[in-house]
């Protein structure tokens, strides 16, 4: 008999509860589907997707596996191909977002009219996020109640990497011809060095943040210059880690003693949350979460002169620009910085966090349709349990006090300094030739400043609550 185990984000083989039961029912046949919801994603995220996808294909063949490539819509090429090789039963894990659930329902009900047993499975989040529900049964809106209705949950144990056998895998398209990396261009090149693609990649972070940081993550996370956060965000949102993995991990560490450990698993409970908001509220990636914000003076010109120096890392503003040039380099940014850059855009230059999601979708390895959502609503003040308007990040007083001695800007601003870093200089290989930057121009002017921005964005809030 043969299972189709449909790979969607789950490019691992420990704890993956589809792979499991799809091994369980017979000769497994691997599959991914190249559809609209892979079209969609940002240049950096399809190009990252397709390192995964190729790291895992090559794991497979080394055990006798195929991994079968279609392009398409899925709904038409999972029965197709189901009936194609005489499937009995189609195992997947599931996706979160609107797109995904209205898809893989169709999906199931496909199967189901043609006699084929359809199974969604757990895997990509900790708890189901109908699971977790308040008192009167409604979703939470607020991460503190939510953390601690879920932290004595008892997590099941992870499960280990099934025997497979493979079934014979009919035609299949190309990865390479797919080009999942086209729209990277110059940037592939340079931000591929900063990936860590594959489960074992990602087990070895996981080991290293436990021995090495896990004790200091709390006092010192947050500080971008330091390499104590896990940097697993790239690997979860691909499925190369399981989350079940890192909470048992966290664990382990919290029970030796890891001051730090606790801080880490509300962390990771912070993605928990950000998927139950986005189950409940599908509209979150594009819509203010809190009424009285769709009037608000937000300028949504995703060429304006500011938003292109804030896209280029060149406002004029250090921790601003070294973010975003961090991000051009490595696909991802530190979590403060990220705040930095969101506030600094939808409060100083008073730009729609759509503006900067959009952004950090093309640019983000780690891109997470929750996490992503919530992070820009939560800095706007727009979002739930959000941090208010009102509260602007300086992005030199954030200097001072976690980047006191300038290593984060040495490592990302190359200009007018006589020795630039390696990682400051690659920027300028990285970047579209037609921006027409030099490691060697000067350092721009402040395109606003601080004082006068966070006082515009002050009156068009009063203005908005009169
Ligand atoms: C504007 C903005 C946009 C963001 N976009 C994304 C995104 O596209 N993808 C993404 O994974 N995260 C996003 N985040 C959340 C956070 O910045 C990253 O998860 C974190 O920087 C990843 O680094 P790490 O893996 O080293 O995290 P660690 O500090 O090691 O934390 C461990 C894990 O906990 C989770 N986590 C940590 N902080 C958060 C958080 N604030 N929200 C949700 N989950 C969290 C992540 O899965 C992370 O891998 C965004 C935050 C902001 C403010």
């Amino acid at each position: 008999m043969t299972a189709i185990w449909w790979i969607r984000r789950d490019f691992r083989l420990c704890d993956n509860p589809a792979l499991v039961a799809a091994a369980l029912a017979g000769d497994v046949l691997p599959v991914f589907i190249r559809d609209e919801t892979v079209d969609a994603l940002g240049a950096a995220p399809k190009w990252r997707m397709g390192l995964g996808l190729a790291h895992l294909m090559e794991r497979i063949e080394a055990t006798g596996g195929r991994v079968v490539l279609r392009a398409g819509d899925a709904r038409v090429i999972i029965p197709a191909l189901a009936r194609e090789v005489g499937a009995t039963c189609v195992h997947w894990a599931r996706l979160y977002d609107k797109d995904a659930i209205a898809r893989d329902t169709e999906v199931k009900s496909t199967l189901k009219s043609m006699g084929i047993d359809a199974h969604s499975h757990g895997g990509h989040l900790l708890f189901e996020p109908w699971t977790v529900a308040t008192k009167t049964g409604g979703y939470y809106k607020v991460y503190s109640p939510f953390w601690r209705a879920v932290k004595e949950t008892d997590i099941a144990p992870c499960l280990s990497a099934p025997k497979v056998r493979w079934a014979e895998a009919p035609q299949s398209d190309a990865l390479a011809d797919w080009a999942l990396g086209a729209q990277m261009r110059r940037g592939a090149a340079i931000v591929e060095p900063h990936c860590h693609v594959g489960e074992a990649a990602a087990m070895a972070r996981l080991e290293t943040f436990v021995a090495a940081h896990a004790d200091v993550y709390q006092e010192r996370r947050d500080f971008p210059s330091e390499p104590v956060c896990s940097g697993l965000s790239e690997n979860l949102t691909y499925g190369e880690i399981s989350p079940r993995t890192i909470w048992h991990a966290g664990m382990g560490a919290l029970k030796a003693g890891a001051r730090g450990a606790e801080h880490f698993l509300k962390e990771v409970t912070w993605r928990e949350f950000a998927y139950h908001l986005l189950y409940n509220e599908p509209e979150l990636a594009h819509k203010n979460h809190r009424e009285g914000w769709d009037t608000f003076a937000w300028s949504e010109d995703a060429d304006s002169a500011d938003v292109t120096a804030w896209k280029q890392g060149r406002t004029g503003i250090r921790f601003v620009d070294a973010a975003m040039r961090e991000m051009y380099v490595t696909g991802t940014m530190h979590n403060r910085a990220r705040m930095i850059v969101a506030s600094y855009l939808t409060k100083h230059l008073m730009v729609h966090w759509r503006v900067g999601r959009a952004w950090f979708e093309a640019c983000l390895i780690d891109w997470d349709p929750a996490a992503n959502a919530m992070g820009w609503q939560w800095v706007a003040g727009c979002g739930p349990d959000a941090s208010p308007y009102f509260r602007i990040f300086n992005p030199d007083g954030q200097l001072e006090k976690f980047d006191k001695e300038g290593v984060y800007v040495r490592r990302w601003i190359a200009e007018g300094q006589r020795a630039p870093s390696s990682t400051a200089l690659s920027y300028f290989e990285a970047v579209p030739k037609a921006w027409g930057v030099s490691a060697q121009g000067l350092y721009p002017k402040p395109i606003i400043d601080l004082k006068v921005g966070r006082e515009r964005a002050l009156a068009a809030y009063s203005e908005r609550n009169a």
